[in-house]
Formats: C-alpha cells, structure tokens, sequence
C-alpha cells in the first residue's frame, strides 16, 4: 500500500541521539541568567531517554536576591549560593525516574562537588563540551575522582564520531571542539556571550544556533523559525 515504506525512503540524515542529547544540554544553558558562564545538562538513562535536564541557576525561590558576582567577599560572590547544571538535572529527574545508570551530557567539566554527587548517584558516564577550567583543582579533584571511581567513564563530546556538523567553536582553548565544516554565520546571529561563558569575543557561536546547525548546516524547522524571525 501507499503507507509502506520501502528501505529507499529511510530518512538517512536524521539527528543522532548523542548529538541530539548534548543539543538539548547546550539549550538548557541558555536559561541560565549567569551573565558569565551558561552550563546545561542533559540526563539520560540507559533506554536513551531524557530523564532529566538543569542550566546553572539560583536556588528556588532565590533567584534575584543573591548576586552573581564572580569577584568580592565570599559571601558576595555567587560561588557559595549556585546551583551546578548536573545538581539540577539530577535533582530535577522525573520522580519516577531511576538515575542509576544514566549518562550526564554536560556542557561544561563538572567540578568536585557536582562530580561527587554524580558518582554517589550511581551515573555511569559523564560526556562533556568543554574543559575551560582544567587547570583548577576543582577540575583535577573531578577527573581524580572520576578515575578511581572506575565504571563511570568521562568523555569529550565529539560529534565527527557521529558523523554530524556542530558549530560550538571554543576561543579560549584554540582548537578545542568545532565542526570539520565550521559554519560561519552572518554576524547578527552571533553573541557576545556563549554557552561556555566567554563574553570577550564575538567569533562564538550562538549555542541554539550551534544546536540548529547540527546537521549538514540545515537548522531543524523549529529553531529556522528563530533565525528568520532574527534576520527581519
Ligand atoms: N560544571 C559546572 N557547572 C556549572 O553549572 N557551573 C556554574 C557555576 C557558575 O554559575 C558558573 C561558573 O562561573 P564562572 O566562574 O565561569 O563565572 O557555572 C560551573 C561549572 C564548572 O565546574
């Protein structure tokens, strides 16, 4: 009948389902109100389903009251008061959802507090973007940690080992993570602040532009939506 597909209609450029999960962790971020540095996190449980997502965020009910200061009296930076991504995405799991097991697509290296409760929860993998912090204890603290605690494995997101396009170029760590074809976009729809936090330059990349780039440079419908309604 009409309704048969043969094998030649198989859609073949669809989006693969690690892209797809840390293009929903590089949306998450862009909830954030850090106005220095946006993580998103994606969590996804060994059925490949998304079980959770957090950005980096105040506590509930506290958001607007506390500062995000980087610098100043320690009380007074936003340092002692955030909210790590991964805490939210693991807080934020559906209730019924058992995050044992499950994959943590992060944005950004999770520090030694968050990597502590990763472990303690039981996730099995962490895949991440970029590493602008490694040279922090934190970050050291996090991959010592992460080694000895054997079965959960950490990894730099690549998307050429998916076969796919994603345009997240990092300034700060030349060569750091971008698509063999590393769309250039018009300026308008590029930021001055980006996903990972670099405010300094305007050579980054919009992340929900990166996410709508994921594949052959064609953004879904959803998010083309976005990009013409920015070009009027
Ligand atoms: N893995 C992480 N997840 C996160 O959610 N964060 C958050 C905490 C802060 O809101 C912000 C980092 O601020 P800054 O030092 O780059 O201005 O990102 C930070 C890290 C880094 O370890």
């Amino acid at each position: 009948s009409d309704c048969l597909q043969s094998s030649d209609l198989t859609r073949t450029d669809f989006l693969v389902d690690t892209d797809y999960f840390m293009a929903v962790a590089v949306l998450s971020a862009q909830r954030s109100k850090d106005p220095n540095t946006q993580v998103g996190a994606c969590l996804v449980n060994q059925d490949n389903k998304i079980v959770g997502t957090g950005h980096n965020c105040m506590p509930n009910d506290c958001e607007g009251k506390l500062p995000w200061n980087r610098e100043g009296a320690k009380l007074d930076t936003k340092y002692i008061y955030v909210c790590h991504a991964e805490l939210n995405a693991i807080v934020n799991a559906s209730a019924n959802a058992d995050v044992k097991g499950c994959t943590m697509y992060v944005t950004l290296f999770p520090c030694n507090e968050c990597t502590k409760l990763i472990i303690q929860a039981g996730l099995k993998e962490v895949v991440y973007l970029c590493d602008k912090y490694h040279k922090t204890p934190e970050t050291k603290a996090s991959k010592k940690m992460l080694d000895m605690a054997g079965i959960l494995e950490y990894e730099r997101f690549d998307s050429i080992k998916s076969d796919k396009n994603i345009s997240v170029r990092c300034a700060w760590e030349e060569n750091f993570f971008y698509s063999e074809k590393n769309h250039k976009l018009p300026s308008k729809h590029r930021v001055h602040n980006d996903v990972m936090g670099n405010s300094q330059t305007n050579s980054q990349i919009l992340p929900l532009t990166a996410a709508a780039h994921l594949h052959h440079g064609k953004p879904p419908p959803a998010l083309q939506v976005k990009i013409e309604q920015q070009d009027r």
